[in-house]
């Protein structure tokens, strides 16, 4: 059933190479891509149908949604990442993979991985901080996976080492619906010395 339309046209998604071990994980990945299918809304991931990925991916691919994997070409071998759906977009390391993740996406959302994950996920809440782009960033939060990371961030706040505005970049929500909605009404973090600066984003087009 389409919902109503998105104003994102495409959506980055981080997550797991493995599947995790609760079912729970896997539902929220065939949700999320549920959910972008309904939107209309076309995927950016990481490449490969191992793990989350491969649900995701291919979830989204039999929904008849656009699907590009951006992949290094080292990666790019049946016995690591397995067969593929949609477009393959081979890069040269994995600093390209990211910029052009990210690049070509609208908003990020990171599902439960390790520690893959978590970079991807801290790079782009970086870049947001620092004024390199301006575009949502999202925690699906399935049964409190990321509490303890929240929890975490919410001390370095405590601590002085995030600043209470910086904080509100990350959104995150417990269901992808609920997710999708916030990310929705998101509106932009920006600060004085954010906004400021002027990047020469070689390899990023933002
Ligand atoms: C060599 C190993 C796995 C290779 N598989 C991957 N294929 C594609 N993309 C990957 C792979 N591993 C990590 N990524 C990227 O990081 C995120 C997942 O990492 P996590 O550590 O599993 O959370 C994902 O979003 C990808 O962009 C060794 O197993």
């Amino acid at each position: 059933m389409r919902q109503q339309a998105s104003r994102f046209k495409r959506m980055c998604v981080f997550c797991g190479s493995s599947q995790g071990n609760k079912s729970s994980y896997h539902d929220a990945a065939i949700d999320l891509a549920n959910q972008l299918v309904g939107g209309g809304i076309d995927l950016v991931y990481g490449g490969g149908s191992i793990g989350l990925m491969g649900l995701v991916s291919q979830a989204v691919y039999h929904g008849g949604r656009h699907v590009i994997g951006v992949i290094p070409k080292t990666l790019m071998t049946p016995e690591i990442v397995g067969e593929m759906v949609g477009e393959v977009r081979p890069v040269g390391d994995m600093h390209q993979r990211k910029a052009q993740m990210a690049s070509l996406s609208d908003a990020f959302i990171a599902l439960p991985g390790g520690y893959g994950t978590l970079e991807e996920l801290l790079e782009v809440i970086t870049w947001a901080q620092l004024g390199i782009h301006h575009k949502p960033v999202g925690l699906l939060n399935v049964e409190g996976y990321y509490d303890s990371l929240l929890t975490f961030i919410d001390q370095a706040v405590e601590e002085g080492f995030i600043s209470p505005a910086a904080r509100r970049i990350i959104v995150s929500a417990p269901t992808a619906h609920q997710l999708m909605e916030k990310l929705e009404e998101y509106v932009p973090y920006y600060e004085m010395v954010a906004s400021g600066l002027d990047w020469e984003t070689d390899r990023l087009d933002f």
